[in-house]
């Protein structure tokens, strides 16, 4: 069965309200089999900090300093609340944020939401509206949630705000993302968990890495 299709864009326009899409640019559609999200144990309470999953990711690493790194904490059910500072660095358009960048704090906060559900997962589908230009200096939050999983697939959405400095208003939706998340185990970096950083790790980054 397919669950993702693609059409001709259509209109893909917030309304006047700045909150509501008229219509998406694809047909992602929830596959008839979704099951709701059974939160795993291991995923903190709503409120609480969610750790970064490794600390070289360039989304959330803390030893990354060319990353973005994002902060999470744990919203309601199956979903996370992300941040980061839309440093100058990430530059696009004179002014404004770099689309791939809006794509890598989806994907990063879309994947962090899977961990209510998952230990781990990677990315297979992602698919962005860049609704609204994002300014430099700004602080953009990402809420993802987990929609529902079948079997091995995580599916999640997003939307992101700026929450502070330049254009801040938290009423307004600047983009939202729709992905599709594969539960994997630790066999999937089996072959390369060893050269991180692209060159042969120490015994304990590559033991850390394990765990990703
Ligand atoms: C880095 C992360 C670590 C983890 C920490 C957690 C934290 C999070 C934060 C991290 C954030 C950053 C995260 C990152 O940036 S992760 C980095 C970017 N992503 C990758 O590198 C993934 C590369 N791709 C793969 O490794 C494989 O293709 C995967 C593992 C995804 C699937 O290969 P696998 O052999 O395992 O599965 P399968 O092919 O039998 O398919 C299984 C099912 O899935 C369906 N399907 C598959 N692909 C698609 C598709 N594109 N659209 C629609 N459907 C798709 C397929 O039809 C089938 O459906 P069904 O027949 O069951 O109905």
């Amino acid at each position: 069965m397919v669950d993702i299709t693609f059409c001709r864009s259509e209109d893909r326009r917030l309304d006047r309200t700045g909150l509501h899409y008229r219509s998406m640019s694809s047909t992602w559609t929830l596959p008839d089999d979704l099951q709701a999200p059974t939160i795993v144990p291991e995923f903190p309470a709503s409120g609480e900090p969610l750790p970064r999953h490794w600390s070289l990711c360039f989304g959330c690493g803390d030893d990354q300093p060319s990353g973005i790194q994002m902060t999470f904490v744990v919203g309601d059910g199956a979903s996370v609340v992300g941040r980061f500072e839309v440093a100058r660095r990430y530059q696009g358009g004179p002014g404004v944020i770099h689309g791939g960048i809006l794509g890598t704090a989806f994907d990063e906060a879309q994947g962090m939401a899977c961990r209510s559900v998952a230990l781990a997962v990677v990315t297979a589908h992602l698919e962005i509206d860049f609704a609204r230009p994002i300014p430099l200096d700004s602080t953009l939050e990402i809420t993802a949630k987990v929609d529902g999983t079948v079997r091995r697939k995580v599916y999640t959405s997003a939307e992101a705000r700026i929450v502070a400095g330049p254009g801040a208003d938290p009423d307004v939706v600047v983009g939202t993302s729709r992905g599709l998340f594969l539960v994997i185990d630790q066999t999937h970096f089996e072959k390369v968990k060893s050269m991180v950083d692209a060159v042969p790790a120490a015994a304990g980054t590559a033991a850390e890495a394990s765990s990703f």
